[in-house]
């Protein structure tokens, strides 16, 4: 058994989409990135490789590469999982946060649980995903940016 840690951040921006969890949540600003930008799944695909020493996302789907320019963040999250199952380990449970002053997300959440344990194959009560503000205080808090948190357990197959 092993664990594992990641965290990403994305800029608002205006005219971008707002994908997280593989969800495209309807907002007035979405998150810049090489990719389709989608935080909480690049923190979670951080955490899995975190967990299988296998680095961080950049070194697997660099943004210099134009194959990744607009890239599904679900299909980069089911290739870690992939490489997890290469490696020997399927995944255990993973918990995840979003940090956003806005929007809601609580009304997403059910997908994306459903996205992620598609991508992960595994089933949706192994993964928890939370949502919070910061009170207005900070990057999250002024809508600047969103933040995600995730810890990732692997277990031996
Ligand atoms: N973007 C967000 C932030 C929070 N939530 C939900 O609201 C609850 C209260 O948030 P606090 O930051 O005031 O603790 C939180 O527990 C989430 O359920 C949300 O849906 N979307
Ligand atoms: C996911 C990748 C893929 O090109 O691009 P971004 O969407 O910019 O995301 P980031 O979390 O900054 O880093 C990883 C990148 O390699």
């Amino acid at each position: 058994m092993r664990i594992g840690h990641g965290y990403d951040v994305h800029r608002l921006v205006e005219e971008r989409k707002l994908i997280i969890g593989g969800v495209d949540i309807p907002w007035e600003k979405g998150l810049l990135g090489h990719s389709d930008a989608d935080v909480l799944l690049h923190a979670i695909a951080d955490a899995i490789l975190g967990a299988i020493a296998e680095g961080d996302i950049g070194k697997h789907f660099p943004d210099t590469d134009p194959r990744y320019k607009g890239a599904d963040s679900l299909k980069l999250l089911g290739h870690v999982g992939r490489l997890a199952e290469t490696k020997g380990y399927r995944v255990g449970n993973i918990d995840a946060t979003i940090v956003a002053q806005r929007p809601k997300m609580a009304p997403h959440i059910p997908q994306m649980r459903e996205n992620i344990a598609a991508a992960l194959n595994c089933a949706v009560d192994q993964i928890n995903v939370k949502a919070t503000t910061t009170e207005e205080l900070g990057f999250c808090g002024r809508g600047e940016g969103i933040a995600s948190y995730a810890v990732a357990l692997v277990i031996s197959i």
